[in-house]
């Protein structure tokens, strides 16, 4: 039987009057990009900290690899939580280096690990003449340094412009590929939805709702723009049922039924004599739905 990457039960953390996680059963599953998502002070850091030993919880336990955090279990886990402090006036390879001998790990590893991030090219320049795409791009190589077999990033891309962004995406998605699962944070919808296997969305410190991206997309509707438009609601509500028919924002009927139906309610707009503008899919709007579970914070955009 292969144990999870992670597995966290009745997981918990109070600083004095404040709960920062609380009962959290989390599982990461092996192989997986699993992309944990919360506005500011959700609790994401304060969990991966725990999964990494660096803070105690207060409350209920963290497995990774079936194991507790320690020196056994963290010896497969590579983690870009805090950034590496890098020495400015080395290399990009000679800070691996040192970083290697301090892990007890081969120096050869550092090419290797700066051939992954695609820093190989810039790799003997000074790490004080790096842009901070290239520095983020050095802490996952340092990461990597241990070979893990899991790999926890806080923010990874945070602070990069888009291009530096998308490079880093394309790093993990790749690494991911390679074998290795991966547990990032982001307060982006956008970036968890295009890297992540699986999201949880942390809110207050709970995990509000935990699935994969497609299934969190389900509840989709045919969007109907049509005239006069009291009569082409009467239609439809007359054809489905009031329950499947809201208006959206711009007017345009908004009707819950499987995609397949859209030629039933065209066909029936039509015979009522209602012209139809348009009528098309609409796809559920993500954002919308992680606003609902966030209770509306627009720092998860
Ligand atoms: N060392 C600490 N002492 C006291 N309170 C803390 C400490 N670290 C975190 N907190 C509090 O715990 C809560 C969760 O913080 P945490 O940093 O885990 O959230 P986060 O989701 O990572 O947010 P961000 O995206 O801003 O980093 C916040 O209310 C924060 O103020």
């Amino acid at each position: 039987m292969t144990t999870n990457p992670v597995e966290t039960h009745g997981l918990g953390k109070r600083y004095g009057g404040t709960v920062a996680v609380r009962d959290l059963d989390l599982t990461v599953r092996p192989g997986e990009v699993y992309g944990f998502l919360g506005p500011n002070g959700a609790g994401k850091t304060t969990t991966l900290r725990m999964l990494l030993g660096l803070i105690r919880p207060t409350s209920g336990g963290v497995r990774l690899f079936g194991a507790p955090p320690g020196p056994g279990s963290l010896r497969h886990v590579g983690a870009l939580v805090e950034g590496p402090a890098f020495y400015p006036y080395l290399s990009g390879r000679r800070n691996l280096a040192v970083l290697a001998d301090h892990a007890g790990v081969p120096r050869s590893r550092a090419g290797t690990a700066l051939a992954r991030v695609g820093l190989t090219g810039r790799a003997g320049d000074r790490y004080s003449g790096y842009s901070l795409g290239m520095k983020q791009r050095l802490g996952l190589a340092a990461a990597l340094l241990k070979e893990p077999r899991l790999l926890v990033l806080d923010e990874p891309t945070n602070g990069l412009d888009p291009a530096g962004m998308a490079e880093m995406r394309r790093t993990i998605r790749a690494l991911a590929d390679g074998g290795c699962t991966v547990l990032l944070s982001s307060h982006l919808l956008a970036e968890v939805e295009q890297i992540c296997d699986r999201v949880g969305v942390l809110h207050g410190g709970r995990l509000v709702a935990e699935s994969t991206v497609e299934e969190l997309r389900t509840g989709g509707a045919l969007r109907v723009v049509a005239g006069p438009e009291d009569r082409a609601r009467d239609r439809v509500v007359a054809l489905l049922g009031a329950e499947r028919v809201r208006a959206d924002d711009g007017g345009a009927l908004l009707v819950d039924v499987e995609r397949d139906q859209a030629p039933r309610v065209n066909a029936e707009l039509v015979r009522a004599g209602v012209d139809v503008h348009e009528l098309c899919w609409s796809e559920p709007d993500l954002e919308r739905r992680f606003l609902e579970l966030t209770g509306g914070d627009p720092d998860v955009a």
